[in-house]
């Protein structure tokens, strides 16, 4: 699928706050993005620059008692800052999917994963659990998973991270979320699991025209992945630009030390592979 011009979610003036016992402090601010249907925007930046931050108020799961969000997070049109918990519910999940770095956190430990798989299914779908069910094995199956049927009797434990990742998005593509929050979605697994979970990924883009906020701190990743990055620094977003316009003309000095540093990673992992 092509990437469509239209906007699926709109981010205007964003600014964060949380109050702690001694202050009030602003974690993001005059953040400003846009995520086109079909489109995948990277948002990169160093460990504690906001990312987190900025999905979680998207997703409106930071803790009301204290934190304010202020600006507007739109997503088709509809303004999502200070929406009904119960409305949020009903959004997250069918119309924005998840896809988080830990993905055991994602699931109740003590329910199967066909009993949370197939619940969530049938909260959006309106089918039988045996229909459900079919479902779950099917898209489970188009993620490669293995016995699809055994894995749904499993429980969370029971799976690996990249099983569990799988899974989510086994979900996510169920659902077919306008627009799906992957938060650093690689990089608690190993590089096969990596390769499958972004294929999986943009398989969803592709086929749904999912619009995919991709938060990663692996500027590879996002050079596969994005159309367009945000980079972020101290709660900002001081550049944002056309992936191959930031890879190949970066203009913020933050950018240009961002890239600089990859090649030297890049070649101590060599030296570390030799040693
Ligand atoms: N509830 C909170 N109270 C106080 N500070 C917070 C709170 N939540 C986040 N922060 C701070 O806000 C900043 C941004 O955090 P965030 O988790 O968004 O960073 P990040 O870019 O996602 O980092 P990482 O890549 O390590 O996940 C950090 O300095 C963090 O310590």
């Amino acid at each position: 699928m092509e990437i469509n011009q239209s906007s699926v979610l709109e981010v205007r003036d964003l600014q964060v706050k949380v109050s702690t016992k001694r202050d009030v402090l602003t974690l993001v601010q005059n953040i400003n993005f846009d995520v086109k249907q079909g489109g995948v925007l990277g948002l990169v930046g160093e460990s504690g620059c906001g990312k987190t931050v900025t999905s979680m108020s998207i997703l409106q799961l930071l803790d009301k008692k204290t934190t304010t969000i202020e600006g507007s997070i739109k997503l088709n049109g509809q303004e999502l800052n200070g929406l009904d918990p119960k409305q949020m519910r009903k959004i997250r999940g069918k119309d924005i999917a998840f896809i988080m770095q830990n993905p055991m956190n994602a699931f109740t430990p003590v329910l199967t994963i066909g009993h949370q798989f197939i619940e969530t299914i049938r909260s959006h779908i309106s089918c039988s659990k045996k229909k459900a069910t079919e479902i779950a094995i099917e898209a489970m199956h188009d993620v490669n998973l293995p016995e699809p049927a055994k894995l749904l009797k499993s429980y969370p434990f029971q799976l690996s991270g990249g099983m569990l990742q799988r899974v989510m998005i086994a979900i996510a593509a169920c659902t077919h979320p306008a627009v799906i929050i992957a938060d650093e979605p690689t990089t608690a697994l190993d590089v096969k699991n990596q390769k499958t979970v972004l294929f999986h990924l943009d398989k969803i883009r592709a086929e749904h025209g999912s619009a995919i906020l991709l938060i990663s701190h692996d500027l590879g990743v996002i050079s596969e992945m994005a159309d367009e990055v945000a980079v972020m620094q101290s709660g900002r977003i001081v550049e944002k630009a056309d992936v191959f316009q930031l890879f190949d003309n970066p203009k913020h000095a933050y950018t240009k030390t961002l890239l600089e540093a990859r090649p030297i990673l890049q070649v101590e992992e060599q030296f570390n592979h030799l040693s």
